[in-house]
C-alpha cells in the first residue's frame, strides 16, 4: 500500500473534463454561459432563450426561439399513470416524489430508452417541460385538489406559477421566476451535474442520469440550501438577533447555510439578482423584515470571511419563494426546474466521445488475512 499518493478528497480543484458550456471565475466571482455574462442573461434574456443557448450553443433567432418554444409547449403532458404514482407517494418530500415520477417516466415512455445526441435533446426538452408539471400536480394532489392543466399561451415560468397557484401570475412574479430559472440553469461540474455525467459515462439513458442528478441535488450542501436558509431566517425571527445566531453557529463550528461555495472565493455573482429581488418584493409586500434579517446575517458573517466566504445563489432565493407563498419543501424542486437545461447539456457533452468515469480509492483496510470458518469465529 503506497503512502505517498496524493489524494484529492472531494475532487477539490481537479479538472476531469473540458466543457464549452459555462465558465466560472471563482476568484473574481464571475459566471458566463456560452460566453455571455450571467448579468446580461439575467437582465436581458428569458429562460427559453437560455435553454436554447445552453443546449445549442448560440442565442436563438426569433424563428429558432419560436420553434424551440413550440417544442417545449408540445411536451407539456404527462402519462395518466404519473398522476397515480404522485397520488400514492403524495405524503413524501416533493423531491422524492419528483425523482420517483421521473424514474417512472423512463418506464412509461419508450422513447426515454433512446441514447445519442438527438435523443438526449428530444428527451431533455420533454423532461424540462414535464418536471414543473409533476411538482405542481403533487402540490395540488397532496392538498386534495385536481392538478391545474398547463396553459399553452404562457411562458415556461408563467405557466409554472399558473399550474402551481391556479391563477395567472403578475408580470413581475413571472419575471422573477424566469430570472430565478436563468440563474440556476447551469453551473459546470457541480455535484448533481457531475453525478449525471457519471451515469451517462456508463452509456445509460438521459432519464437515468436525471434521476441521479435529482437525488444529488436534494442534499442541504447543494440544492437544499434555500430551504435551510428560510428555516434559519424563521429561527432568527428579528434582525437584531442575527448577530447572536451567527456567533453561536461559529462557536459550535457549524456551517451557516447559504454561505460558502466550492469554487467561489468572492460573492457568487448570481446572488446579487436574488438579493435585489428579495429587497424589492419585501418592500412591495410590506414585509421588509426578511431582507433585514438576511442582511443582518451577512453583516455578522463579515469577520469570518477571510477565506472569501460569502453568500451563494441560494442565500436569497428561499425568501423570494416564501414571499410568493410557496411551501418550503418546494424550494429544491424549483432549483431542479431551472437546472434542467444545464443537466441536459452536461449529459450531451459527456456522451460526445464518452469515457467511463471511474477514479480510484487508496486502500487503507486490513492486510490480506486468512479466512476463518463460521464455527471458529
Ligand atoms: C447551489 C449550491 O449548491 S451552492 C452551495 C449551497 N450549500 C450551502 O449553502 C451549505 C453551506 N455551505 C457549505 O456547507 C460549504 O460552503 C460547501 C459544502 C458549499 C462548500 O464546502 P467546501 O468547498 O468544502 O468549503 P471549504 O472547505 O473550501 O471552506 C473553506 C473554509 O470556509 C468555511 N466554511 C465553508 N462554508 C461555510 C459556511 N457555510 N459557514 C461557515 N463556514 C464555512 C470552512 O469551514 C472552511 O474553514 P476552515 O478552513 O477554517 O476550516
Ligand atoms: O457549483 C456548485 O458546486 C454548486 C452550485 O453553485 C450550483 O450547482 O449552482
Amino acid at each position: 500500500m503506497s503512502t505517498d499518493v496524493k489524494i484529492n478528497r472531494g475532487l477539490k480543484g481537479i479538472y476531469f473534463e473540458r466543457s464549452g458550456v459555462s465558465h466560472i471565475d471563482g476568484a473574481k466571482g464571475e459566471l458566463s454561459y456560452r460566453g455571455y455574462s450571467i448579468h446580461d442573461l439575467a437582465t436581458r434574456s428569458t429562460f427559453e432563450e437560455v435553454c436554447y443557448l445552453l443546449i445549442f450553443g448560440d442565442l436563438p433567432s426569433a424563428i429558432e426561439l419560436a420553434d424551440f418554444d413550440a417544442r417545449l409547449k408540445t411536451a407539456r403532458s404527462l402519462p395518466p399513470a404519473i398522476y397515480d404514482i404522485i397520488e400514492s407517494t403524495k405524503a413524501g418530500h416533493p423531491m422524492d416524489v419528483l425523482r420517483t415520477a421521473v424514474s417512472a417516466l423512463a418506464a412509461l415512455e419508450p422513447q426515454s430508452q433512446n441514447v445519442g445526441e438527438d435523443a438526449f435533446i428530444e428527451n431533455g426538452i420533454r423532461l424540462t417541460a414535464q418536471v414543473p408539471m409533476i411538482i405542481a400536480a403533487h402540490e395540488h394532489i397532496r392538498n386534495g385538489r385536481a392538478p391545474v392543466p398547463a396553459d399553452p399561451s404562457l411562458s415556461h415560468a408563467a405557466n409554472w406559477l399558473y399550474m402551481l397557484k391556479g391563477e395567472l401570475p403578475s408580470d413581475d412574479a413571472a419575471r422573477l421566476a424566469d430570472v430565478d430559472f436563468i440563474l440556476h440553469a447551469e453551473h459546470g461540474a457541480n455535484a448533481s451535474a457531475f453525478a449525471a455525467r457519471v451515469t451517462v459515462g456508463t452509456e445509460a439513458n438521459l432519464h437515468g442520469a436525471m434521476v441521479t442528478a435529482l437525488a444529488t441535488l436534494a442534499g442541504p450542501a447543494h440544492g437544499g440550501a434555500a430551504e435551510d436558509v428560510m428555516k434559519m431566517v424563521q429561527e432568527i425571527g428579528t434582525p437584531d438577533k442575527a448577530a447572536a445566531y451567527v456567533k453561536a453557529k461559529r462557536a459550535a463550528r457549524e456551517a451557516v447555510t447559504g454561505f460558502g461555495h466550492r469554487v467561489y472565493r468572492a460573492e457568487d455573482p448570481r446572488a446579487r439578482h436574488m438579493r435585489e429581488g428579495v429587497r424589492k418584493l419585501g418592500e412591495e409586500m410590506g414585509a421588509p423584515v426578511w431582507y433585514e434579517i438576511l442582511q443582518g446575517v451577512v453583516e455578522a458573517m463579515k469577520p469570518y470571511s477571510r477565506h472569501g466566504l460569502n453568500v451563494n445563489v441560494d442565500f436569497y432565493s428561499g425568501v423570494i419563494y416564501q414571499l410568493h407563498g410557496i411551501p418550503m419543501d418546494l424550494y429544491v424542486p424549483i432549483f431542479a426546474i431551472g437546472r434542467m437545461p444545464g443537466w441536459v447539456i452536461q449529459c450531451i457533452e459527456q456522451q460526445r466521445g464518452n469515457i467511463l468515469i471511474r477514479p480510484l480509492t487508496l486502500y487503507n483496510g486490513p492486510e490480506l488475512r486468512d479466512y476463518v470458518d463460521m464455527s471458529d469465529r
